[in-house]
């Protein structure tokens, strides 16, 4: 247990608070992360301090452990101003004046489990209301960790009380810019800095980027570091209104929580310390309304990035597809973020050689809610254990720069192995060849992509398949050789170094597959986006696979071939950025599809004529005084079928 003492810049903000407590027993409660000790009284003026602390930059305990202090006290004096107004900020220029809209907090959620709930309760409003819920549209934004403001267009407000703030218009007059150069007075937002620019020329000078924020609205003679800051755009007043978001029902979100909550989380240049999700319809919105605290349709959902200090038992290595050789820590079993971690990746063996990991070692292990966990730091280092040779084939490892590598390409089973796992997961249409069942095959034998496709299904039942699964197993292989897959999709299932689905399908629009293996590092190194170093790789790499490339090919897969860019170009249609606009009724099928197909041959499509539009694809019953103006704004005519002509 490490144990916590306020420092001397903390006393003299807690001065300031002029809360009568023995700071002692504070002190004793957040080394131990527990209130049992403490009275009503002094768990109020606990929370003042935290909250004091907190706002000027210094939090000395966790959000989540915060919000559990807070309902405790809440749970017992529901009505008390500390738990119905919002936690003010600390900053004090004096006067202060009625915001031009109440400014709330928001109700926080640290789980999914807490997000449903809230969603059901906006649901049932919805039902109440007699609204459809699959209307019901959410909004996602990233919550930005900064200094909220509101912006009423003339002033700039800081939230206070939520009812009451202070003028802080001189930030504007400070050449505080709103992000992107949007208007002026849309409403709340927040003072921001660019995390980039901060890290890069900032936080020599600035433990936090709160010390800025607060400085350019309170302080007298802005620091022109800050200054410059400003004048360079990194920092901005960023109203919630223009942040980006996602949209879309409870369905939609329910899909891919994680995946949608990830993409917003890390959708912005700022710190943010959570997303906001809320409801957009007024008429819920009115419906449910807000305690003094918060809106009840919308919520933060916030995720606790949890810390361990964990012993390392043995670091394993583990030979990859490309025969690079990863350390894998093996820990102590540690619960962190509600998941029980027992083994964490450490990026490389040079790693592991300069940090001292090995048996004995002590890490801090980071957890940010969602994502895998990792290490932060070593903490106690010992003497690392390096492997000589590769722990699957026992070839002799080799340094490539940061990494051991095993040079064994053609016959060791943890890169053939590894390799028939990406392929099969590459190739993505179809069940049956994951890493499980290849494991299998791969240890009887199996140990080249084109054995695969050898293999009948009685010998998959050799191989300890049921009759059942042998005969899938072989329909699911001829399934993937006759269900049509993109070319470069297929190149890109061998797993080249630099040969991703983006590369191969850059390479195969100047080559076809064939020719591919035949081009230099010259070649490849002359078309667009290609690197020396990079051409030189793929060479290698296209040298090594040759031979198991063609016996798979062979076997003729259904290919699509990625069109050539000199196709490409010589194929641009007569609608090529032209502008069309259709009317009346066409004989040919549906107008809409039709505006599609336009759409698709490279013309953009109007839905009225003006002098910059080409053609006037006119129907049946279209009247005379329409084709008459068209004309005379000196857009051509044409009929459906003179239409049809020019595009075949
Ligand atoms: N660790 C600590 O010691 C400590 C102390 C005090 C408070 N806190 C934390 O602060 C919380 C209370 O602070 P708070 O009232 O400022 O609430 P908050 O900062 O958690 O969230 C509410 C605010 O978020 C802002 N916000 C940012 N992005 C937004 C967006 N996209 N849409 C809408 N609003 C957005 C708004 O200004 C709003 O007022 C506590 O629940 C706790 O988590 C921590
Ligand atoms: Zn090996």
């Amino acid at each position: 247990m490490k144990e916590f003492k306020f420092n001397d810049e903390q006393l003299s903000t807690i001065q300031e608070l002029e809360v009568d407590i023995d700071l002692k027993k504070l002190e004793i409660a957040i080394s131990k992360e527990s209130i049992d000790e403490l009275s009503e009284d002094e768990l109020l003026a606990l929370l003042k301090v935290t909250n004091a602390l907190y706002r000027s930059g210094f939090p000395v305990i966790e959000d989540i452990l915060y919000d559990s202090f807070w309902n405790k006290f809440a749970l017992n004096h529901p009505n008390h101003p500390f738990i119905t107004s919002v936690e003010t900020e600390v900053l004090n220029l004096g006067k202060t004046v009625a915001l031009p809209q109440k400014m709330l907090s928001t109700d926080k959620a640290y789980s999914k489990e807490e997000i449903k709930k809230w969603l059901d309760r906006i649901l049932k409003a919805a039902e109440e209301l007699d609204i459809d819920t699959n209307e019901i549209e959410i909004r996602i934004t990233p919550k930005l960790d900064g200094y909220a403001a509101f912006d009423d267009g003339e002033r700039l407000y800081t939230r206070g009380d939520g009812v009451k703030g202070q003028d802080v218009s001189r930030a504007f007059e400070r050449g505080l810019k709103v992000v992107r150069n949007s208007e002026r007075g849309l409403g709340a937002g927040e003072i921001v800095i660019n995390k980039a620019y901060f890290e890069k020329k900032l936080s020599q000078y600035f433990e936090n980027s709160r010390n800025i924020q607060a400085a350019i609205i309170a302080e007298k003679n802005v620091d022109e570091r800050v200054l410059e800051a400003i004048k360079e755009g990194a920092c901005v007043f960023h109203p919630f209104a223009v942040l980006p978001n996602w949209t879309g029902n409870y369905q939609d979100l329910m899909t891919d929580f994680d995946g949608i909550i990830e993409q917003v989380w890390n959708s912005v240049e700022y710190d943010v310390d959570g997303v906001i999700l809320e409801a957009t319809d007024t008429r819920i919105k009115e419906h449910m309304g807000a305690n003094r605290k918060f809106h009840r349709w919308q919520i933060a959902f916030k995720i606790n990035d949890e810390v361990a200090e964990v012993e390392v038992i043995s670091v394993t290595p583990q030979t990859s597809r490309t025969g690079r050789v990863t350390p894998v820590a093996e820990l102590v079993p540690t619960r962190i973020s509600g998941a029980m971690i027992s083994r964490v990746t450490v990026h490389h063996y040079n790693m592991v050689k300069i940090n001292g990991v090995g048996p004995g070692a002590i890490v801090q292990i980071v957890r940010s809610g969602l994502v895998i966990p990792k290490i932060e730091k070593v903490i106690k280092p010992v003497d690392p254990q390096m492997p000589e040779l590769c722990p699957s084939c026992k070839s002799h490892l080799l340094w490539e720069s940061d990494h051991l590598v095993c040079p064994n390409k053609s016959d060791c089973p943890a890169q053939t192995e590894n390799t028939l796992v990406h392929f099969f997961k590459t190739l993505a249409n179809n069940d049956g060849f994951g890493p499980k069942n290849i494991e299998k095959l791969a240890n009887l034998g199996v140990k080249h992509i084109h054995q695969m496709y050898d293999l009948k299904p009685h010998q998959f039942a050799m191989y300890g398949f049921g009759e059942k699964t042998s005969k899938n197993l072989y329909d699911q292989l001829q399934a993937s050789k006759n269900i049509e897959i993109e070319d470069w999709r297929f190149l890109s299932a061998f797993g080249v170094s630099r040969l991703g689905g983006g590369n191969c399908e850059k390479l195969l629009q100047h080559y076809s597959l064939r020719e591919l293996f035949e081009a230099t590092v010259e070649d490849i190194a002359e078309l667009n986006g290609f690197a020396r170093v990079s051409a030189e790789a793929i060479v290698k790499g296209l040298a090594n696979i040759k031979e198991e490339f063609f016996k798979v090919y062979d076997l003729g897969f259904n290919l699509s071939i990625t069109p050539k860019q000199s196709e490409l170009e010589s194929l641009a249609s007569p609608l090529t950025g032209k502008i069309v606009v259709f009317t009346g009724k066409m004989l040919q099928g549906k107008r809409s599809d039709m505006e599609k197909h336009a759409k698709a041959l490279g013309a953009k499509v109007g839905t009225s004529v003006t002098s910059n539009t080409t053609y006037l694809i006119a129907g049946l019953k279209v009247g005379e005084t329409k084709i008459n103006d068209a004309k005379e704004k000196g857009v051509k005519v044409l009929s459906e079928q003179e239409y049809l002509d020019l595009i075949s």
